[in-house]
């Protein structure tokens, strides 16, 4: 069973995030998840922070000499700025005269409209935010991303699958590209400053997030994750929960700020008639094979083998300059929503965010199916299926 958890608050010394379950000889080092945190550092439209934020990974438990060793996995990501926090978010008891003398502490009583401040204030019996969104910051996706890329390495090594994402809409922009990209692309993609596919769209959504900028004003959008290398099967029909569908919904949704979850044509298929929405069956060689692919690559709650498309919609950053109403929870007075620093635009790093669910989320349920506690076992469960299947001419 692969289990995951993250800790830590934004401004606080460091994000820890354990992973148990990664079978033995995955070859993972600290290069790679400074690498994996790299990408998501990317993005134009991101807000001081990334300027400086250097995400210091440690290995702390569960990988030697470069390779897991089937026990868990705990890294930390330092945060670049805790040495200016340090009184703001001591874990000990601080006295009152040093925390008033700290601006930084100055109490947040203007909750934002789409963050978490107001709900969490009610929920957790706290008179201010920031207990609140030190928390509920997407700083935390850090700590995802890190345990995403064990994930990828996984898939990679034991499977040959591969995961990337790209940006499909900024705003009101929509790539009007018609590829998909493949795991072979992740460079190029990345290159590309809002990390989409197309570079004529590209430019338009560089306009958009400008123009959102200069208007004090914040964006959201749409990323597509695609995954090459399934094989038919993963997840099941049997209970809701177990459905592939269902999984990848869930772990999507769970990111800061994502509204929206479609599989593969998703919304459109509602719009179409049954026989131009379904993928037809046709002997291709000696096998199987589809015409289309607009399920996505699921049928049933289970991957069909073709590509995975799935699709996330983030809504605007909640912290708009241009601050929008609220009101102050101690006076009880129409106010401002306080307002710090901000991203205008965090969509190309929440692709790679999704990337890393949708990992976790297959390693997990190809664990399930092959199972195995060394990565040759595991390998070696997956190949004897892929031959079964072949030699019924299924795949
Ligand atoms: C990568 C990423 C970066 C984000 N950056 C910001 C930010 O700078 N300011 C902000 O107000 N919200 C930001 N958000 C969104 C908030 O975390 C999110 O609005 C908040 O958690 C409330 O959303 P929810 O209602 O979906 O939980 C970011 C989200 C992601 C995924
Ligand atoms: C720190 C990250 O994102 C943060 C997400 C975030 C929010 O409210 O979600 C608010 C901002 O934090 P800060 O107030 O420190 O500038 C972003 O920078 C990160 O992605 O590493």
């Amino acid at each position: 069973m692969l289990r995951y958890l993250t800790a830590g608050e934004s401004h606080g010394r460091a994000l820890v995030a354990t992973l148990e379950g990664i079978p033995s000889h995955v070859s993972v080092s600290t290069a790679d998840i400074a690498d994996a945190l790299r990408r998501r550092r990317l993005g134009v439209g991101r807000g001081a922070r990334m300027k400086f934020e250097v995400d210091e990974v440690t290995l702390l438990t569960g990988v030697r000499h470069g390779e897991t060793l089937g026990s868990p996995l705990a890294i930390m990501i330092a945060n670049t700025e805790w040495p200016k926090w340090e009184t703001v978010m001591a874990p000990d008891a601080v006295d009152e005269d040093v925390l008033a003398a700290q601006a930084r502490n100055a109490a947040l009583t203007r909750p934002r409209p789409g963050h978490a401040d107001l709900a969490g204030m009610q929920k957790y019996d706290w008179d201010e935010a920031r207990p609140i969104l030190e928390r509920a910051s997407a700083r935390e996706t850090a700590a995802r991303v890190a345990l995403g890329r064990v994930a990828t390495n996984f898939l990679e090594q034991a499977y040959g699958i591969g995961v990337v994402s790209h940006v499909v809409e900024i705003g009101p922009v929509v790539s009007q590209g018609t590829a998909v990209p493949t795991v072979a692309y992740r460079d190029a993609i990345d290159a590309d400053p809002v990390r989409c596919f197309d570079p004529a769209s590209s430019a338009r959504m560089l306009e958009e997030i400008d123009a959102a900028k200069a208007a004090g004003d914040t964006l959201g959008g749409v990323v597509e994750v695609v995954v090459t290398g399934m094989p038919p099967g993963i997840g099941s029909h049997s209970q809701g929960d177990t459905r592939l569908d269902a999984r990848l919904a869930g772990a999507l949704m769970g990111i800061q700020a994502i509204k929206g979850v479609e599989i593969g044509d998703g919304f459109a298929l509602a719009r179409t008639r049954g026989s131009a929405a379904h993928d037809e069956m046709v002997l291709h060689g000696e096998h199987i094979a589809r015409v289309s692919n607009r399920s996505g690559g699921t049928e049933g709650g289970m991957s069909t083998g073709e590509l995975l498309r799935v699709r996330a919609a983030m809504k605007p950053i909640a912290t708009v300059p241009r601050a929008l109403r609220t009101v102050d929870t101690t006076t009880l007075e129409p106010a401002a929503a306080h307002h710090q620093r901000s991203d205008v635009c965090a969509v190309p790093a929440a692709g790679v965010v999704a990337e890393a669910m949708v990992a976790l989320v297959l390693a997990e349920l190809m664990l399930e199916k092959f199972g195995g506690d060394s990565l040759g076992e595991t390998s070696r469960n997956h190949q004897a299926y892929l031959d079964r299947l072949a030699a019924r001419r299924l795949a």
